[in-house]
């Protein structure tokens, strides 16, 4: 099963430095939380992992394999990002479309929609989908192709409560069925309760890594962790 890597990433808009030198990997087996503030290079590190968006130097690397590398790479990575659906395509057409790409057949595509409780919709267009249907429809046609890695961009975002409790347990089994998990989240509290281990990012670099269960310990939350990585200099340090 593969671990992800991203080595030395740099990534430079203009005179932006978005990412400079970040190093990190997520393990197969475990489900990787990717923590950040907003605009701290995320969703671009996961773009560069599938390919999307080219580093400025450095590279990220599924089992060694760069993404546009891979001989069959919805077979090996799914992934769930900006969600940019079609809106006038139904659910249906939409998981089956991305079947017909993976080489997977329409009722393998079928099937995924009942899995994520999407089979009674699946007819109508996702124009009218509310955020937490779009979601599941995202993760539905993330699977379609059978990956071992999931690379999701903020998949708790607009999840209702049973929502997040599904998604809980499809990671969980996900990763215990041996599989890489690696996902943002601005959720902490749903993090905490899903992560095996965290990659935080700060400042184009890595600020911390480890599993959740020694980064968070005793009296503290993952929120006072993280608050202390991102402002070293406002309370006593957490981490050694
Ligand atoms: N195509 C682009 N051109 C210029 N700047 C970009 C581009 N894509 C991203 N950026 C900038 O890179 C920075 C990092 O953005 P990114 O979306 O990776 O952050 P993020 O950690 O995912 O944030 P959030 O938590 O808000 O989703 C931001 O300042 C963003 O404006």
């Amino acid at each position: 099963m593969p671990t992800l890597a991203f080595h030395q990433l740099s990534k430079r808009y203009g005179s932006v430095t978005v990412l400079d030198g970040f190093t990190a990997t997520a393990l197969p087996g475990r489900v990787t939380a990717f923590l950040g503030v907003n605009g701290a290079g995320k969703t671009t590190s996961m773009r560069i992992m599938l390919g999307l968006t080219e580093p400025t130097s450095g590279a990220a690397t599924i089992d060694g394999v760069r993404y546009g590398d891979l001989p069959h790479p919805t077979q090996v990575v799914g992934a769930v990002l900006d969600q940019g659906f079609h809106p006038n395509r139904s659910a249906r057409n939409h998981v089956r479309l991305t079947a017909r790409q993976a080489g997977v057949s329409a009722h393998a595509a079928d099937s995924l929609l009942e899995r994520f409780g999407l089979g009674a919709v699946a007819d109508r267009r996702v124009g009218g989908f509310s955020l937490g249907m779009r979601q599941r429809l995202a993760l539905a046609s993330a699977l379609v192709g059978d990956p071992s890695v999931l690379v999701l961009d903020e998949p708790l975002n607009g999840l209702d409560p049973d929502g997040i409790r599904e998604m809980r347990h499809l990671l969980r089994t996900f990763a215990d069925a041996g599989g890489t998990v690696f996902l943002s989240s601005h959720l902490l509290t749903e993090v905490a309760a899903v992560a095996d281990d965290l990659v935080v990012i700060h400042g184009g670099t890595l600020a911390a890594a480890g599993p959740v269960h020694d980064l968070v310990s005793g009296d503290t939350d993952l929120e006072s962790v993280f608050h202390t990585l991102i402002h070293p200099t406002d309370t006593q340090e957490v981490w050694s």
